[in-house]
């Protein structure tokens, strides 16, 4: 087959009616689903979603790189990401064409590498919050405390992005119910496209304007904080340096306008859920790895005894603790947050012999290539080495995709990296982590990928 006019080839096809059969275990968990599919039908696919939309799945990190960087002018996401607007605003992660360019060239450089820096005190600060109480329980325990990870992981991430973005701290009660309003919104949204059919009933019983309503007391709870900001401002107080206020500062290069109050309150809504759920999924999962592999949480532990002594660690200082940063990246490929992306195409077009007419509603399951035997050797182990300097990646590109690729690639990357590594390195300088239960606690894949049962882990203090 050459490359210049690679031969048609038709597409496997997964029969509507096992679509159809498979859409309630499809909802529940579709991770089992797709991967039958792929295993049975080879690396991309075309399947029904809920039994009633066709789209076609793919683990093929060339075509992956097609759809989000190669031809990405043809590929918008589809109406399955753009339909979280409704609940969430029109912001960066939400937004297309033009319009996202334009957003995106403005708020771009409010996350580089100085903001970054500025912002690892406060990451700090909030680190500490989380863990003192935990440290001060266990001493009163004898040693050691037990924690649901996930929530305590949540908790902390939220606490972090909101803090980044809003320097003063919300209220405990506020925090929660932001934190829970984003939930329950994301949850609903995922049911109705997972289970297309359940729309109408869902419209007559109230559900849609009971969901538009939470989504506008998040609106409200947003705008409270971006007023008092702005009142604070007027009134002559200092600005902080962080997002809300990078936000605020923005000015269009064409026009020196700064954005408006809605558009201000689109994009600091959508940080706060781009960044939060995200962080927080690849810290549990990563402390589930670490309880379950206690050598490498020792490794890492021995690295950061080296590099740092007692202290804390410094923003100059993670460049100097790579093994941290391997097992990051380690978690973030068995348990990719942003764990499936969708794209349509918006022209007729082809992909090595693969016809892909317009109106083609492509899956990008990142999970499926993260564990790729083709790929990975030994794809379910947990091996941080695959990411040292010294072993040549051998995946080609797009193998390995946790923050997406291409112009709409996250933005917010090196801010997750960042807080992730301070996550760990403060917790394993005060704490050795214990597995509780043996089981593994099950995926639950909304738009970010879940634990499904809680992960409880021992932390116990390593000194005093
Ligand atoms: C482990 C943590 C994170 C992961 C795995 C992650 C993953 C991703 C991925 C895969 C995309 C691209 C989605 C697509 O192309 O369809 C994305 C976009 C985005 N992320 Fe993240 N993210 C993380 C943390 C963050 C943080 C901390 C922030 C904010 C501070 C953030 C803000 C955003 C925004 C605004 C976009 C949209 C960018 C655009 O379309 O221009 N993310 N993220």
């Amino acid at each position: 087959m050459s490359a210049a006019s690679p031969a048609i080839t038709p597409l496997p096809r997964v029969p509507r009616l096992v679509s159809f059969r498979n859409s309630v275990a499809l909802a529940g968990n579709p991770i089992p689903v797709m991967n039958a599919y792929l295993d049975a039908y080879g690396d991309t696919v075309s399947l029904y979603l809920g039994g009633v939309r066709p789209m076609l799945l793919t683990r093929d990190p060339g075509l992956m790189q097609h759809i989000l960087q190669r031809n990405h002018r043809n590929y918008p996401k589809s109406e399955l990401s753009h339909g979280i607007a409704r609940y969430l605003g029109q912001g960066l992660l939400t937004s297309e064409g033009s319009y996202w360019l334009q957003q995106r060239r403005l708020i771009q450089p409010g996350f580089h590498r100085q903001r970054l820096a500025a912002l690892t005190d406060l990451m700090l600060g909030v680190i500490e919050e989380s863990l003192e109480p935990l440290a001060a329980q266990a001493a009163r325990q004898g040693g050691s405390v037990t924690v649901e990870v996930h929530e305590l992981m949540t908790a902390t991430a939220f606490r972090i992005m909101a803090r980044s973005v809003f320097s003063t701290s919300m209220s405990e009660a506020e925090l929660q119910r932001l934190a829970e309003l984003l939930t329950l919104n994301q949850a609903f949204y995922v049911r109705t496209v997972r289970q297309p059919y359940l729309r109408p009933w869902l419209q007559l019983s109230g559900q849609y304007r009971h969901h538009d309503r939470l989504a506008t007391e998040m609106r409200g709870l947003v705008r409270h904080y971006i007023q008092q900001r702005q009142q604070a401002q007027a009134a002559g107080a200092p600005a902080p340096n962080d997002l809300l206020q990078m936000l605020l500062d923005a000015r269009y290069e064409d026009t020196g306008e700064p954005m408006t109050e809605e558009q201000v309150l689109d994009e600091a809504a959508i940080l706060l859920v781009a960044g939060h759920e995200t962080s927080a999924n690849a810290l549990s999962w990563l402390w589930y790895l670490l309880a379950r592999h206690p050598a490498e949480a020792a490794r890492v532990r021995a690295e950061l005894q080296a590099v740092l002594g007692d202290r804390s660690p410094g923003f100059a200082d993670l460049p100097a603790l790579p093994y941290s940063m391997q097992v990051l990246q380690e978690t973030l490929r068995l348990y990719p947050p942003a764990w499936i992306m969708d794209r349509v195409a918006q022209h007729d077009d082809d992909y090595n012999g693969l016809p892909l007419p317009k109106g083609t509603l492509i899956s990008a399951y990142v999970y499926g290539a993260h564990h790729l035997p083709r790929l990975w050797e030994e794809p379910e182990a947990f091996r941080p080495a695959r990411f040292g300097k010294d072993n040549p990646r051998e995946q080609p590109a797009y193998a390995y995709l946790p923050f997406g690729g291409g112009p709409r690639q996250c933005i917010g990357n090196q801010f997750a990296l960042t807080e992730m590594q301070l996550v760990l390195l403060e917790t394993l300088r005060r704490f050795d982590v214990e597995l509780l239960d043996d089981a593994h606690p099950g995926l639950r894949p909304l738009i970010t990928l879940r634990p499904r049962n809680p992960i409880r882990l021992r932390f116990r203090l390593l000194r005093g």
